[in-house]
């Protein structure tokens, strides 16, 4: 991103920021609240647009950006609830989608290769014996994992998580951290929004500090610990 600014009610919540997530990056992204740290993020991912400035994925405006299956994002809150209840796995396996051929139905070996992810993901975030569970019933740390799994499933190259450990119990903060160390050995890059680092903190190779919409402070902080998918 360079230049970025964003504006909400007339008011500037994101303003010059200048900010290039490198491949195989752990980057953290702090401040106080309101700071517009998920405001940062989504303006990254083309979700909120910009006023002025410039954001590209991969080289590419977001609006151009074709590739979502290499961008995994967990959101803040459950954009679940409501609806149709749907269980830990069909939420999981929702996360497949955009690897999908759009008009076509998925040929037998992308179904066992579908199956298959979110096996993986479901174990990596520990919530294997709850995949027939209904999501919208689990404890906020248990959906926070469910989110987590539905962006693992993707098999993405860049994770972005907004302040997944909110509000979130000790052992699935734990249960994360240990899923963030596996990316970061096998070179994902991990966009990670956070008040507190807690146990993800060893994990971090860079941190970018936001105060009132702009960076206020850059760090870099050690060598990121795998190769760069
Ligand atoms: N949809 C919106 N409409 C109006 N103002 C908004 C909207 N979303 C965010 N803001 C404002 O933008 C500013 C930055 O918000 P943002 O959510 O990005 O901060 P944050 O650093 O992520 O904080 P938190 O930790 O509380 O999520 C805040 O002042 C917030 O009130």
């Amino acid at each position: 991103m360079t230049g970025g600014l964003v504006r909400r009610d007339g008011r500037e919540v994101l303003a010059g920021v200048d900010l290039r997530v490198a491949a195989g990056d752990v980057l953290a992204v702090l401040g106080p609240n309101g700071a517009g740290k998920s405001t940062l993020v989504k303006a990254l991912l083309g979700l909120v647009p910009l006023a002025a400035g410039r954001a590209e994925i991969y080289g590419e405006p977001p609006a151009r950006f074709r590739d979502w299956k290499r961008i995994g994002y967990v959101p803040q809150r459950l954009p679940m609830g409501g609806g149709v209840p749907a269980t830990v796995r069909e939420v999981v396996a929702s996360g497949r989608v955009a690897r999908r051929s759009r008009w076509r139905p998925a040929p037998f070996a992308d179904r066992a290769a579908d199956r298959a992810a979110v096996d993986r993901a479901l174990k990596a975030v520990g919530l294997t014996a709850s995949a027939r569970d209904s999501a919208h019933l689990l404890s906020g740390g248990q959906q926070q994992r469910v989110l987590i799994a539905r962006a693992l499933a993707g098999e993405p190259d860049v994770f972005v998580l907004d302040e997944p450990t909110a509000g979130v119990d000790a052992g699935s903060q734990a249960a994360l951290a240990s899923t963030l160390h596996e990316l970061a050995r096998d070179g994902r890059t991990v966009v990670l929004v956070a008040h507190e680092l807690g146990p993800m903190e060893p994990l971090i190779t860079r941190t970018v500090e936001l105060g009132h919409g702009r960076i206020v402070r850059e760090d870099a902080v050690r060598e990121p610990l795998g190769r760069p998918a």
